[in-house]
């Protein structure tokens, strides 16, 4: 069955202040959808929403995923039925190689221990997906992202969720600090999860990762609301324009 995620009219607080008033979304297995706004206007709250960090409470709507209401499941439930995040600000592991990381979610993935050598289809697998985000095999035995420049943790979280292959992947702003060549590797990486099946959300700040991954729509927030969506045509506008004028329009 295709993956589907929906918000219904998602109310999210913060420390009992509204942050997120009203969101309906939904992406499916396949598509990309790009959320964009202006700084504060709710994106990463959106996401930890759905995460289900406790910090972020839900105090009215739902979360479905394919159908079946997940608003109450806890993080580690919504991380088993296939829900994976890429962070704005990736989280230094430094007690645990990447490699290793990367081997427990794929065995985890196969339904084997978590600790068993990976089999030689995924351990060639791994070796060409780090070549396609721009890192080395050196990365790989490094504490994950640990000393990682801003650029190398953005593609470590990408090569992550290529080899776990999620059903549905939430990327806060993948392409922020990453060089040209590191928007084209990312952006290329994003558009081969879609292909595959997976449901993708992400956010930007930039057109240039959205011409790689082509949405199939672009959702405005603001203040903790869509304000808009389309298509790449609102991605020009704010580029012309600015959120501000934009938002006016
Ligand atoms: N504990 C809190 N108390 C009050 N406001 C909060 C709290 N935590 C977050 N906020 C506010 O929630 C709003 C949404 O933040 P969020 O990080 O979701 O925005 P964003 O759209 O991801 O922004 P950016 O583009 O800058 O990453 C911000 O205005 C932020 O200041």
């Amino acid at each position: 069955m295709s993956t589907k995620l929906e918000t219904r009219d998602l109310h999210v607080s913060v420390d009992g202040k509204e942050i997120l008033s009203g969101i309906d979304l939904s992406v499916g297995g396949g598509e990309v959808v790009a959320l964009m706004g202006p700084n504060g206007s709710g994106k990463t709250t959106l996401f930890m929403a759905l995460m289900g960090h406790p910090r972020y409470s839900i105090t009215r709507g739902s979360i479905l995923l394919n159908g079946i209401d997940i608003t109450k499941a806890p993080p580690e439930e919504r991380s088993i039925l296939g829900i994976m995040m890429a962070f704005q600000n990736p989280v230094p592991v430094p007690e645990v190689r990447l490699t290793t990381l990367i081997t427990a979610m794929v065995n985890k993935r196969m339904n084997r221990k978590i600790t068993d050598s990976p089999p030689p289809q995924v351990v060639a697998e791994l070796v060409k997906s780090v070549g396609d985000v721009g890192l080395t095999q050196s990365h790989l035995s490094r504490g994950a992202n640990h000393g990682f420049s801003g650029g190398e943790a953005k593609r470590s979280e990408v090569l992550q969720l290529l080899m776990a292959k999620p059903k549905v992947a939430l990327l806060d702003e993948p392409d922020s600090g990453l060089d040209v060549d590191g928007v084209a590797a990312v952006g290329k990486a994003v558009s081969k999860l879609a292909e595959r099946g997976t449901a993708v959300l992400l956010t930007t700040h930039q057109a240039r990762i959205l011409h790689y991954v082509s949405p199939k729509r672009v959702l405005v927030l603001k203040g903790g609301k869509i304000a808009t969506q389309g298509g790449l045509e609102l991605v020009e506008e704010i580029e012309k324009m600015g959120y501000e004028a934009f938002l006016r329009r």
